[in-house]
């Protein structure tokens, strides 16, 4: 087995750093043949994934040493190329980012050691599905292995990025504070709107559409169980959609969440289908796994594809 790791050590606020040092004793330790990409700005790693993936032999592994936001870039760099590229090389995982939604729902070891062994340990890559969207307005194409966001969380990740204690937090290691503020405006702060769901045959118009999250797993926004029945082996994607009529409604059904009965609530719609499209009519901030998409018009039709991941899924 080779290893092309690639790593940001700005994820997790520098825990990836922490985590990079471990796997490069225990690899150095075990004479495991790798060699080491590290991303420089954001976007670098999609190309650095495209690289690694260019000149890759058939036992090669691209392993990822980040949070959500990098492991989006790679799968992005695979995927965007997967026509013109050799192999598709498989991707395995060291989760060292804050919120590690994807290896929650994979159930992922977070201890640096553990996963590393765990990718050390495995005989055969699994195929998981990927979240597909195109983009009509900006003709804009791309992959998430999360979640999509239209909306609320969309807001908190552009409010967070743009707070201006954002880097001071963060070099103190408490970039969980600047989330939680950014939460707290973006509640009083954002208006709903108006949103279109076409799932195959069905309409529907929603006047005051607050949070709109289409994934590929239960979790968002850090270990949140948003959509509990979704799950990266169904080819299905979900969407909850989350009418805003006052914020202490918001907080009634936020309070449901941890157990699920959110989903039962009146002003909480769910689907669950193979292909979602959702067309805005004002612009609206949007994310695709944490990543700012900006502020547009949306008309986004999502979908899944198939991929291969050098992961122990425990799911
Ligand atoms: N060298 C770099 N310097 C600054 N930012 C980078 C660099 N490389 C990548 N990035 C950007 O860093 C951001 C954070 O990375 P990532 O999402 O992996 O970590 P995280 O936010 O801590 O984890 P999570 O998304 O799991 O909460 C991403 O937006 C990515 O585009």
């Amino acid at each position: 087995m080779f290893l092309s790791i690639i790593l940001n050590n700005e994820a997790g606020s520098g825990h990836a750093q922490h985590s990079w040092r471990i796997v490069e004793a225990e690899l150095n330790r075990r004479k495991i043949n790798y060699e080491l990409k590290v991303s420089k700005y954001s976007g670098h790693a999609e190309k650095l994934a495209f690289q690694s993936a260019s000149k890759a032999t058939l036992d090669t592994v691209i392993v990822v040493i980040g949070g959500d936001g990098t492991l989006h870039e790679v799968v992005n760099g695979l995927l965007k190329n997967r026509r013109t590229l050799p192999y598709e090389v498989p991707v395995g995982y060291v989760p060292s980012g804050s919120g590690n939604d994807f290896a929650t729902a994979l159930k992922m070891s977070t201890d640096p050691l553990t996963a590393l062994n765990d990718i050390l340990e495995l005989t055969e890559s699994t195929e998981i599905n990927v979240g597909y969207y195109e983009e009509s307005m900006h003709h804009e194409k791309g992959f998430f292995v999360n979640n999509i966001g239209v909306g609320f969380d969309a807001a908190i990740v552009s409010r967070a990025n743009s707070a201006n204690s954002k880097k001071t937090l963060n070099k103190l290691h408490l970039g969980s504070l600047s989330y939680i503020f950014s939460i707290l405006s973006v509640l009083f702060s954002q208006d709903s709107f108006q949103l279109m769901v076409h799932n195959k045959s069905q309409h529907d118009i929603y006047q005051d559409a607050f949070l709109v999250t289409t994934s590929n797993h239960p979790y968002f926004g850090g270990g949140v169980p948003i959509l509990p029945n979704a799950t990266v082996h169904d080819p299905n994607l979900e969407l909850i959609v989350i009418e805003r009529h006052n914020w202490l409604i918001l907080l009634w059904i936020a309070l449901f969440i941890p157990s699920g009965k959110h989903l039962n609530s009146h002003w909480v719609h769910h689907y669950k289908s193979s292909s979602i499209r959702l067309t805005t009519t004002t612009l609206e901030f949007g994310q695709s796994d944490g990543e700012e998409m900006g502020s547009r018009f949306f008309d986004l039709e999502m979908n899944t594809v198939k991929y291969p991941f050098w992961i122990k899924a425990n799911i």
